[in-house]
């Protein structure tokens, strides 16, 4: 509930607008419904006196009356005149319904403007809410990415925040509105009779405990049915991007199988949630027809008894039904809120999530920037971790002392067989991970030194799965570069031989390409993303080549599209072709994350040693690298 509140927070002041606009509403509300009793009770029945007993009980009307008249009369207006405007005022329905029409605007107004301004705030917390989380999880490292689901995060950002919204928008303000009514007809119950309502709020403990026990259950079943919702977008997720392959495999039957199971676990919890939400209201009901039902006893023994006669008596009564319609109302209200309270922490797991890979308290810059002169491995191991806990021991070394430095313009190139850790080396050069232990450092700096933003500007990513958006050609070159002119972008599709095959698709640049680039060929999309670097036109680019074979023609498109890239920078390459690996101006052989050789295309040829191995492996077509 704290975590609740805590949201508002930013939006206090109109959050106390909303709350004096729903309060003097709900006020407003109870005077019309009182005005409106009242003028049913009495002046239809002209039973004026009662009125005015009711009005001299709660607020010592005759004796002020008195006064009044005393004051009036000092000033010279005559007694009798007021006397009959009293009796008017009393009996004639025209001035009471005047009387309840503006009230009724009142309250209408006052509704509005708590409805308008509570609903407001609920959606600006839901956009900030949603702002947070997304800029959050940009901001995290690659730990947090591994320890959820795509599908999970997706799910969290916009189911468990619609809750939010909804207990915000809608459900605070019922609660808000409900008390300022439960406020002002206990005071007007007990004005009517205090002995009566003492008795009777003896009783209301009876009504909060099931409130307490229920909102328990709800705020457990929510975070257990949202938790299973989150694996089901992740597995929807998962199956939509792979349909391809569960069709070509024919496991339709058996995800549509483990979708079902999960919809089951979901159903479950959300079955189990409803069901205390249906049984709340008629538990509630129950409480309160027993409490009204003492009451009429109870009643019966004191009109009996002379304290009460029976007109004050169905007034009394008629104002404590007053009160239980906003309790009813109230705790239908509390359980939303609760359904919102029970996903809080999972969106707060994310908003609290310790960033692993910190921003330096004092960047420095890259001297030279962004002249890239050298970059030094320095005994470098890493192990991973999980989800951003400390180092752990018991994980094996996946890189191990590597060191090794690398000029301007040079091409050093990673071979080794898979798992050997070519990959995480290359994620330690824009941080996507920190070393576990040595340094890495650009042009004399180490890189932790330097703010994140600066660091990856230097670096231009080309991975083996081409990451493409569903968006216009242009812009997916373009990415991160929305003012580039488009001769720019041209000239980079040229240089990455992208230029006419884009300028035969139907809308040119401005062919939208499908999620994850669908509407390509395999090449053409490693042509893009070559374009994408040549574009950002990056000191150092860090290539991993694809090992998936394209056909010749695709093949030695791309090849000359990745020269032209790699032309005069410093390349890091994980190689797979051979024609790159000869290309470099040093090799390193990688071994279960340990440098075992390294040394140019012919030295190490003629080691005979494990780069000879993998290179005849490869000759015969082995895919050993
Ligand atoms: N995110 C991760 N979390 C935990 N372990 C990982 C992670 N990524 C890789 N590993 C492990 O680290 C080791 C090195 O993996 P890496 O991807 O660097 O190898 P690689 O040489 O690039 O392999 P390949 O040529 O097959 O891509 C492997 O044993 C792998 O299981």
């Amino acid at each position: 509930m704290k975590k609740l509140i805590a949201l508002l927070i930013p939006y206090r002041g109109i959050f106390f607008l909303a709350v004096a606009a729903l309060v003097l509403g709900a006020v407003a509300n109870s005077a019309l419904t009182g005005l409106v009793s009242s003028l049913m009770n009495n002046v239809m029945t002209e039973q004026a006196g009662t009125v005015e007993s009711q009005a001299d009980k709660m607020f010592g009307y005759r004796e002020r009356m008195e006064d009044i008249e005393q004051a009036l009369k000092g000033i010279g207006i005559p007694l009798d005149q007021l006397g009959k405007a009293k009796d008017e005022a009393l009996v004639n329905p025209i001035p009471w319904s005047i009387m309840a029409i503006l009230v009724f605007l009142t309250q209408a107004f006052f509704n509005y403007l708590g409805t308008y301004t509570m609903g407001r705030i609920g959606l600006m917390v839901v956009v900030g809410l949603r702002q947070d989380l997304t800029e959050k999880m940009m901001a995290l490292s690659m730990n947090f990415f591994k320890h959820y689901s795509t599908g999970d995060l997706i799910a969290r950002v916009n189911t468990d925040v619609l809750r939010v919204q909804q207990a915000i928008s809608v459900k605070a303000g019922e609660m808000i509105k409900e008390s300022a009514n439960v406020v002002v007809f206990v005071i007007v119950v007990f004005a009517l009779n205090w002995k009566l309502s003492t008795t009777l709020f003896v009783l209301v403990p009876l009504v909060g405990l099931p409130v307490s026990i229920f909102s328990r259950k709800i705020r457990k079943y929510s975070r257990q049915s949202q938790s299973y919702l989150g694996h089901l977008t992740a597995h929807l997720k998962e199956v939509l991007v792979g349909v391809q392959i569960v069709k070509g495999f024919r496991r339709e039957a058996f995800e549509a199988g483990k979708l079902r199971e999960l919809n089951q676990k979901f159903l479950k919890y959300a079955l189990r949630e409803l069901r205390i939400m249906a049984v709340t209201t008629p538990v509630m009901g129950l409480i309160g027809m027993a409490v009204v039902v003492s009451f009429v006893c109870y009643g019966s023994f004191i009109i009996q008894s002379g304290e009460m006669n029976q007109g004050d008596f169905l007034f009394y009564l008629l104002c404590v039904y007053q009160l239980y319609q906003p309790i009813k109302r109230m705790a239908r209200a509390n359980s939303d809120i609760q359904q919102a309270v029970g996903v809080l922490p999972r969106l707060d797991e994310i908003l609290q999530w310790n960033n692993d890979i910190p921003e330096p308290a004092r960047p420095r810059p890259v001297p030279n920037a962004p002249v890239v002169s050298s970059i030094r491995f320095e005994d470098v191991s890493f192990r991973y971790s999980d989800s951003g806990e400390e180092e752990n021991e018991d994980r094996a070394w996946v890189l191990d002392e590597v060191a090794f430095e690398v000029g301007r313009g040079r091409v050093i190139a990673l071979v080794g067989a898979s798992g050997s850790g070519k990959s995480t080396l290359a994620k330690l050069l824009p941080r996507f991970y920190d070393v576990s232990r040595g340094a890495i450092v650009i042009n004399g700096v180490d890189i932790r030194d330097v703010s994140k933003s600066d660091l990856r500007a230097l670096f231009a990513l080309v991975t083996q799965d081409t990451v493409l958006f569903d968006d216009s050609i242009h812009n997916n070159i373009a990415y991160g570069m929305p003012d580039v002119p488009r001769e720019d972008v041209i000239a980079a599709a040229r240089k990455a031989f992208a230029h006419e095959f884009i300028e035969r698709l139907p809308e040119g640049y401005e062919t939208v390409i499908g999620e994850s680039g669908s509407r390509l060929s395999g090449g053409q999309r490693q042509r893009i993303s070559i374009a994408r670097a040549i574009l950002k036109d990056a000191p150092v680019l860090i290539l991993d080549e694809a090992t998936s074979a394209l056909d010749t023609e695709s093949e030695r498109e791309v090849q000359q599209a990745l020269d032209a890239l790699m032309d005069e920078r410093t390349t890091l390459v994980i190689a797979h072709r051979l024609s790159t690996i000869r290309k470099a101006d040093q090799i390193l052989v990688l071994d279960e994350g340990r440098v075992v050789e390294r040394g140019n295309h012919a030295a190490l040829l003629a080691e005979n040693g494990l780069y000879r191995k993998l290179i005849q492996l490869q000759e015969e077509g082995r895919d050993a690298l």
